[in-house]
C-alpha cells in the first residue's frame, strides 16, 4: 500500500504568529505527517520566526524596503513586482506543495501567484471575516463598527485560496460569529472570539487544502 509523500508547508507571516504556533502545535498530530519547511515573514520583527525558531523550523525574512531602495525614483510596482517574482524563487527552493498565509500582511502580485501556479503549489489564506464581507487589512475592525451601526449581527472567518483579488479566491471554509452585545461591545474582546476561532480552523482549513491536493495528485 503507497503512503503519499507527507505534504511540505510553507508558512507566511507578518506577525506574532499565533495561527503559525496552531499549526506548529498541531504538527505531531492532526497535522501529521504534514510538516512545515520554512516560515517566511516580511517583518524583521515578527513574533512569529521567534516561534519557528523555538520549533526548530527553517526561517527567512524577505525585506521590501530594499527593493524600493533598488526602485527610485519610487516605483512602487516593479518594486513589488520583483519583490514577489524573489519571494517565490525563495519559497520554490524548499518545494513545499502548499503555502498558508497566517496573517501575511502583503498583497500578492502574478510575480508571486503565477510562478507557484506553474508548480503546482497551491496558497490558501486565513481572513478574519466571512467570504465577500471586509475584504483586505482590518476586517475585524470594519466588522465590528458594522455591528455597532447595527448593520451585521453575525461575522465569521475563513480560510479561501488566494487569487490576484483580495480574499475573493474559491472558499475552503468559514465558521461563522453570531455578534452579541455586550459580549461583543468591545475590538478587543470581538478579537479574542475570532482569534479562538481561527486557531481551530486554520487547522482544519490546512487539512482539506492538504486532501485536495492529494485527490489532485492521485487523479
Ligand atoms: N493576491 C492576494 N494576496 C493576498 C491575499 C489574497 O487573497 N490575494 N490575502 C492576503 C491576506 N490579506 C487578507 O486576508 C491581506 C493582507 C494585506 C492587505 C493589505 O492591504 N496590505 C498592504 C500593506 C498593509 C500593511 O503593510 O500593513 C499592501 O500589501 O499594500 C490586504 C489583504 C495575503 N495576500
Ligand atoms: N487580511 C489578513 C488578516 O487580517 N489576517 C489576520 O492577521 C492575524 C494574524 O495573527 P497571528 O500573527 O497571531 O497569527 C489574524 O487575526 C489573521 O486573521
Amino acid at each position: 500500500m503507497s503512503f503519499p509523500t507527507p505534504t511540505r508547508i510553507t508558512v507566511l507571516i507578518s506577525g506574532n504568529g499565533t495561527n503559525l504556533q496552531a499549526l506548529i502545535d498541531a504538527q505531531p498530530t492532526t497535522l501529521s505527517p504534514a510538516r512545515i519547511v520554512r516560515v517566511i515573514s516580511n517583518k524583521k520583527a515578527a513574533y512569529g520566526l521567534e516561534r519557528a525558531k523555538t520549533a526548530n523550523i527553517p526561517t527567512a525574512y524577505h525585506n521590501i524596503v530594499a527593493y524600493r531602495k533598488k526602485y527610485e525614483p519610487k516605483d512602487e510596482t516593479a518594486a513589488r513586482q520583483a519583490y514577489d517574482a524573489d519571494l517565490a524563487a525563495l519559497v520554490l527552493k524548499d518545494a513545499p506543495n502548499l503555502v498558508v498565509c497566517a496573517g501575511f500582511m502583503h498583497i500578492l502580485s502574478p510575480q508571486f501567484l503565477e510562478p507557484l501556479a506553474e508548480k503546482g503549489v497551491d496558497i490558501i489564506n486565513l481572513h478574519p471575516a466571512k467570504w465577500g464581507m471586509f475584504d483586505g487589512a482590518g476586517a475585524i475592525e470594519k466588522a465590528h463598527k458594522a455591528f455597532m451601526d447595527g448593520e451585521i449581527t453575525e461575522t465569521g472567518v475563513m480560510i479561501h485560496y488566494v487569487i490576484a483579488q483580495v480574499d475573493r479566491g474559491e472558499l475552503l471554509v468559514e465558521e461563522p460569529i453570531p455578534l452579541v452585545h455586550p459580549d461583543d461591545d468591545t475590538v478587543e474582546a470581538l478579537q479574542e472570539k475570532i482569534h479562538s476561532v481561527e486557531h481551530k480552523l486554520i487547522i482544519r482549513g490546512t487539512l482539506m487544502a492538504i486532501e485536495n491536493l492529494q485527490r489532485k495528485q492521485s487523479s
